[in-house]
């Protein structure tokens, strides 16, 4: 019993648990549930992956406490009832839709949930049906013990989050807004336990990330009057094009090293570090460029750091003898949570330079809000204290910001506590696995994860506020 009176269920499971846990994963993993764009999917496995979440987690659908919706035909969300209505819900969110992946380059094919050397492999065995598992996983454990949430919460599983989550996490969060609805907080995807990230940083980290990138996608396109190859103007617009996208790579967006969430982050990494970057670190007074400009060496703490300008679509010329009528490039920028659209696009407007070549906004949206991360801030603390009991090895937990985009972005009119993090441990190499190849997630890691929810369920049962300090009177 823990003080608040409420009794405590330890994190243990039997043998056979441990099995059925493993195996409706796999069982997961088997169902190919692409969004391959916003206008096709593999509707099909969509439908039958909420009949196969049916047959695993029997309690939790037949739960008198809760209330199961499926929303805009293949989401699915879950209203588990507390018994105290005095506490404001909070929600755990993930998704099943998955990227493609063909079978090229795969050690076992991406579909076929098979366990090998103690990991479960297959595409979306990190992104993100680990964590639709283990959240239901972790409640219908719990609900087994005859578990009684106090606190009650909401249960968030996307349907198309791989192509915006226009339909699933939209709809759910409009709906419930119009019940009135406000979360404490949230939890989704978005960050993990870093190992090995970082050179000369040997110990694993926890990053929650309290705010994601914004994004701006931006066609460029250059019109000339088509004629004969043979008498070519000086420029044609691929040239013009090719001259302007080259400007844009050459010239990264600034280096916005300092701000925001990171700051707080790195001040709490530099005692990890061994001599001499601990001094570095904890100097930043005096080493800020020296810091900066290594953060920009790799691509992932250079995504921390910047608004990121990646060319991603080309098209142009329609014969070997044809002056081009038209080029166009497509360039998705990732926005820092220091900068805004507007400010962006003034900095593509002056490195362009060039009237001749026209800028369309294709589609933007604003970085999220900063979450809070102090001592007053339910989940960030929650997320902290279940890290800290689940995962003794891990002694430091950051802030930081997710560099990719997730469903939680749809829930900024309800609540102001967006956390995003998954508790498993990721190395570089797991990073590339997302979206790539060889997405493998280990047994242990993944029972660790339902192991998190079930307590982090508990923790925020029993939370308690903290006494403010006397000076904060
Ligand atoms: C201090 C140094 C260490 C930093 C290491 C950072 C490692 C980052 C870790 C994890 C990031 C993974 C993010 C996983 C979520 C991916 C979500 C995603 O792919 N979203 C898509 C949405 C597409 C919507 C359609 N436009 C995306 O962002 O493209
Ligand atoms: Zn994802
Ligand atoms: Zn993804």
């Amino acid at each position: 019993t823990d003080p608040s009176g409420a009794s405590r269920i330890p994190p243990q499971f039997s043998e056979e648990e441990r099995v059925a846990v493993k195996e409706a994963l796999k069982g997961a993993i088997q169902i190919p549930t692409v969004s391959f764009s916003h206008e096709k999917s593999n509707t099909t496995a969509l439908a039958e992956f909420g009949e196969y979440i049916r047959k695993v987690f029997p309690t939790v659908f037949h739960s008198s406490l809760i209330q199961h919706e499926v929303v805009a035909n293949y989401s699915h969300l879950f209203t588990v009832q507390g018994s105290d209505s005095s506490l404001q819900p909070y929600m755990l969110m993930a998704h099943f839709d998955v990227v493609p992946a063909s079978e090229e380059g795969w050690e076992v094919p991406p579909f076929s949930g098979l366990e090998r050397d103690g990991f479960i492999h297959g595409r979306g065995t990190l992104d993100n049906k680990n964590s639709v598992m283990a959240i239901l996983q972790a409640l219908e454990l719990l609900l087994i013990r005859n578990y009684r949430p106090r606190r009650s919460f909401f249960i968030a599983l996307g349907h198309d989050e791989e192509v915006s989550g226009t339909k699933g996490a939209r709809t759910i969060s409009a709906l419930l807004q119009a019940r009135g609805v406000r979360l404490a907080f949230l939890v989704d995807e978005g960050s993990f336990i870093l190992e090995d990230f970082i050179p000369n940083l040997k110990k694993p980290f926890a990053m929650i990330s309290v705010s994601e990138k914004g994004a701006l996608d931006l066609m460029l396109r250059v019109d000339m009057t088509p004629g004969h190859s043979s008498a070519p103007p000086k420029e044609t617009s691929i040239g013009i094009l090719s001259a302007a996208v080259s400007r844009l790579e050459q010239t990264p967006m600034p280096n916005m090293f300092g701000s925001g969430p990171m700051k707080k982050a790195l001040k709490l990494l530099a005692n990890e570090f061994p001599f001499p970057a601990n001094l570095v670190l904890n100097n930043l007074w005096l080493f800020r460029p020296l810091v900066s400009r290594l953060m920009e060496r790799n691509p992932v703490t250079n995504a921390l750091v910047r608004t990121t300008t990646a060319v991603t679509i080309f098209n142009a010329g329609v014969k070997v003898n044809v002056i081009p009528p038209f080029a166009q490039a497509t360039i998705n920028f990732r926005i820092h949570p220091s900068q805004t659209v507007h400010e962006v696009l003034e900095l593509v407007k002056n490195i362009v330079a060039d009237d001749r070549v026209q800028l369309h906004v294709l589609r933007s949206f604003e970085p999220l809000p900063i979450s809070p991360s102090d001592a007053q801030a339910m989940g960030y603390q929650l997320l902290q204290q279940t890290i800290q009991s689940v995962f003794p090895e891990v002694n430091i937990v950051v802030p930081g910001i997710c560099i990719a985009n997730t469903d939680s972005r749809h829930y900024t009119n309800i609540t102001n506590g967006i956390y995003l993090f998954n508790p498993v441990f990721l190395n570089s190499q797991g990073f590339s696995s997302i979206h790539g190849i060889n997405e493998k997630i280990s047994v242990q890691n993944y029972e660790n994860q339902v192991k998190f929810i079930f307590e982090l369920i508990q923790n925020a049962d029993t939370y308690k506020e903290p006494v403010p300090h006397l000076h904060e009177l």
